[in-house]
């Protein structure tokens, strides 16, 4: 178990870290998210003895880790650290040893534990297949794997990692978070920096977003993950959704492009809608959404980024003025998007778009369209990820 507690920490004349206060317990895994120059790495670097606080206390089960020595303390905590630099004469293997010294006097030859500590180490990092190779050799993602493989080797209760995935592929990104979490299940204690947000929630049980050396927020993914928080922290409008493939969070920034008139009206919901909503808003075009129902996957999205939202109650038919809102809207816009198709025609397409319709799987006769509104329609088409239209309609309510 880690426990900062009020940790301060300067670096020349620089207040780095400003009153951290953070426990770890045994078994959980913490991501530290935050953006460049936030201080993760002086914390990791604070967590392992390598920075002193100038004020506040660092402890590891229970051992203050300022009044211990280097070996004490190397065998307590261990850092696959960002940068891959390492001794390039070394084989790989050397260097996965090399994580065995803090149990080993100095003289004293390797012992089978400390085999056994170095082999499981290749394994379960996939470097025993480099393990005779100078490390010089290596792609910098392999390096990266072989830093993980030495800290396996040496057996503390507590990892950290500094961006471990930094220059892996993703089945390796994978992989690599995928230990952690098993190291976490085996009860050790794992903290990691990782920028990538949408990994970092899907492994991890808390998150730390550090700001300006402080703590802005903390706790389990879904509580910290918000559109607020992001953007408070990163600087940049963010959307939060549902990956829905693993269930976890997905965080997708967009652009601040201040809408100019040129207004989309999005009918239909779902995620399909979502997407759609978020690549215009990306590409700066204000977007109108309605009539959405109030249980549908599209109105977080739609509430945070669209111009205007009409939302109904669900499972019933919308009133007169509901729907005289949403055919208003449709009227004022530019181009209508219609992102799947209503099950109750009338009830969404009430009035029509003045302008162009751009449809998905239906249109109304392109034979009517100038050059300009084909263009037009190709643009939102190609801007809201929309595939061409297959088929003409058939009994399509859609008209001019
Ligand atoms: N030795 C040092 N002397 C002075 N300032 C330093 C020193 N080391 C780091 N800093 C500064 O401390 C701040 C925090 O750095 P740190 O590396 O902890 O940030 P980080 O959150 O890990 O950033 P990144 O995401 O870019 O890796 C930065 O502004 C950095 O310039």
């Amino acid at each position: 178990m880690i426990d900062i507690d009020s940790v301060h920490v300067e670096l020349g004349d620089n207040q780095i870290l400003q009153n951290v206060s953070l426990q770890v317990e045994t078994g959980e895994f913490l991501a530290l998210i935050g953006p460049n120059g936030a201080g993760k790495t002086t914390l990791l670097r604070a967590i392992n003895g390598l920075v002193a606080p100038t004020s506040g206390t660092v402890s590891i089960d229970g051992h203050d880790i300022s009044a211990l020595s280097s070996k004490a303390v190397g065998r307590l905590v261990t850092t696959v650290p960002q940068e891959t630099s390492l001794g390039f004469d070394f084989d790989v293997e050397d260097i996965v040893t090399m994580g065995r010294t803090p149990h080993r006097g100095r003289f004293s030859p390797l012992g089978a534990a400390d085999r056994t500590a170095v082999e499981t180490a290749l394994e379960r990092t996939e470097t025993a297949q480099f393990a005779e190779r100078p490390v010089g050799d290596l792609s910098g993602g392999e390096r990266q794997r072989v830093l993980l493989a030495r800290a396996l080797a040496q057996e503390t209760p507590v990892l950290l990692l500094d961006e471990p995935t930094a220059s892996l592929d993703i089945n390796h990104q994978f992989r690599t978070l995928s230990l952690a979490r098993e190291l976490a299940d085996d009860d050790k204690t794992v903290v990691a920096a990782i920028h990538d947000i949408e990994l970092a929630a899907r492994f991890c049980d808390t998150i730390a977003v550090l700001d300006g050396g402080g703590i802005r927020a903390l706790g389990s993914p879904s509580t910290v993950l918000t559109d607020e928080t992001l953007e408070e922290a990163f600087g940049v409008r963010t959307v939060v959704g549902t990956n829905s493939a693993t269930g976890g969070q997905t965080v997708t920034p967009v652009s601040d492009v201040p809408p100019n008139d040129t207004r989309v009206h999005i009918v239909g919901g779902g995620e399909r809608a979502a997407g759609v909503i978020a690549r215009l808003s990306t590409a700066g075009i204000a977007v109108s959404v309605g009539i959405l129902p109030e249980n549908d996957a599209a109105v977080n999205t739609a509430r945070r980024l669209a111009e205007d939202v009409v939302i109904a109650p669900p499972f019933s038919s919308p009133d007169l003025d509901t729907q005289r809102r949403a055919a208003a809207l449709q009227d004022d816009a530019v181009a209508t998007v219609l992102t799947s198709v209503p099950s109750t025609p009338n009830q969404s397409l009430v009035g029509e778009a003045d302008g162009l319709v751009a449809l998905e799987g239906i249109d109304h006769p392109a034979a009517t369209h100038t050059t300009s509104e084909r263009n037009l329609i190709a643009t939102i088409r190609r801007l809201s990820g929309m595939s061409e239209p297959t088929d003409a309609p058939q009994n399509s309510n859609w008209q001019r």
